[in-house]
């Protein structure tokens, strides 16, 4: 059911609220206490070479998710919204992995892959590796937070939950990828702690197709949180991409 009515944190006249455009309804966010969450924004997710694609997942639409999430970004850190990435990974011995006790171990289709492939075994999601590096385009800058975590959840075994408590955060608004494992993962557990969720749909791509993007979107909108775009966070935070950037259809980016 839609409305136009806004949810998310009480109005604060001495805080005035921006509007962010969504579905179910328009949420209301501010810049203070709102974080922009890029979730595994690593080689092993969106390069060819990297992980999922050596495990034979289709990343072909990897390179405009990285577009969008650059406005995102630029967007962000324009209006003064904090942004945190996540890393996924391990230690090269992989001990943070687990061993047969873990589920991890025997769900992950990094591990799983290297396990078949022993010529790729210490290549994915190693820390200090390739693999585990974020993608060239997408690097941290001064304010920015970096955020190892070890599972698909970004608020398991992480600083991430009191990162963002320290700093007054109480929404979210998730990029990266993968939409239905680590974004999908953290942003279920963000509801269960309290954070107002909202998801980029055009700035995170799938693991597993179009309909497995759809039943993310589905969830989140339905009974975790809401959903928009880039360009509608971007027009909240007073960053039309027509005066700050835009994409070309290669998901390059450039100034206007
Ligand atoms: N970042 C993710 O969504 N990761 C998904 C799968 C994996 O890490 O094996």
């Amino acid at each position: 059911m839609t409305s136009s009515v806004p949810a998310g944190l009480p109005d604060d006249p001495a805080h005035p609220a921006l509007i962010v455009s969504a579905r179910p309804e328009p949420l209301r966010i501010r810049a203070t206490d709102t974080a922009l969450i890029v979730v595994d924004m690593q080689n092993a997710y969106a390069s060819l070479g990297g992980y999922v694609d050596q495990a034979g997942f289709d990343i072909s639409g990897a390179q405009g998710t990285i577009g969008h999430i650059q406005r995102a970004i630029e967007a962000a850190r324009a209006a003064g919204v904090l942004v945190v990435f996540l890393q996924n990974g391990w230690d090269a011995g992989y001990v943070e992995a687990g061993g047969p006790g873990s589920p991890n171990w025997h769900k992950s289709n990094a591990l799983k892959t290297m396990r078949a492939k022993p010529d790729l075994q210490g290549r994915f999601l190693a820390k200090g590796g390739w693999d585990y590096a974020l993608v060239d385009t997408l690097q941290p800058t001064a304010g920015d937070i970096v955020v190892p975590k070890t599972r698909y959840s970004g608020f398991f075994n992480s600083t991430l939950d009191s990162s963002l408590r320290a700093r007054g955060i109480r929404n979210l608004v998730f990029t990266g990828i993968a939409t239905n494992v680590c974004v999908e993962s953290s942003l279920r557990d963000a509801f269960h702690l309290e954070y107002f969720s909202l998801l980029l749909e055009d700035a995170t791509h799938e693991l597993g197709g179009p309909a497995i993007q759809a039943a993310t979107v589905y969830n989140v909108e339905t009974f975790f949180g809401w959903v928009s775009t880039v360009d509608a966070f971007c027009t909240a935070l007073g960053q039309p991409p027509s005066t700050t950037c835009a994409t070309n259809v290669s998901g390059e980016l450039h100034h206007a």
